[in-house]
């Protein structure tokens, strides 16, 4: 991302990243962003992107999450060692919801090339790249 070389549909190079997750799906990748918060080169990095976290069961919590935030733009990464965590599940349906409505029908399917998830479960992985709007 730092380098411009991901891009979202439309060609944009993605800017900002959305993550969700809870408990310590959450908590790892907040203490790795804490701990590089206070390296030089991050921080350079760092500049003109965002990083946010979904990270509670709020229903508002994604509302208020992506104000100012540019769905073509956007990455978002779904952490969840299970992927089966229904806070979890709604949020990144909510999020694929967010993105799928802004971009045309035929720029959706390139834009899953902006959607990471990190877990070991491969198979429910999988079925979200096929199908994330079908998430139960
Ligand atoms: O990583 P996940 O499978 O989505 O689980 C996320 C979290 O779910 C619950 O809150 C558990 O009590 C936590 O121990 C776990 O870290």
């Amino acid at each position: 991302m730092y380098s411009d070389e991901h891009v979202g549909a439309t060609g944009e190079p993605l800017k900002d990243v959305l993550a969700i997750g809870i408990g310590g799906s959450f908590l790892g990748p907040l203490f790795v962003h804490t701990a590089l918060q206070t390296d030089p080169e991050v921080v350079e990095f760092a500049k003109g992107h965002q990083l946010r976290f979904l990270a509670n069961v709020d229903p508002i919590d994604v509302a208020r999450n992506i104000i100012g935030l540019d769905p073509e733009t956007t990455c978002v990464v779904v952490v969840s060692k299970t992927f089966t965590t229904a806070e979890t599940m709604l949020k990144a349906r909510a999020l694929w919801e967010w993105i799928s409505s802004a971009l045309r029908p035929f720029a959706v399917a390139k834009h899953k090339g902006s959607l990471y998830v990190v877990s070991n479960h491969n198979e429910l992985m999988s079925n979200f790249f096929v199908q994330p709007d079908a998430l139960a």
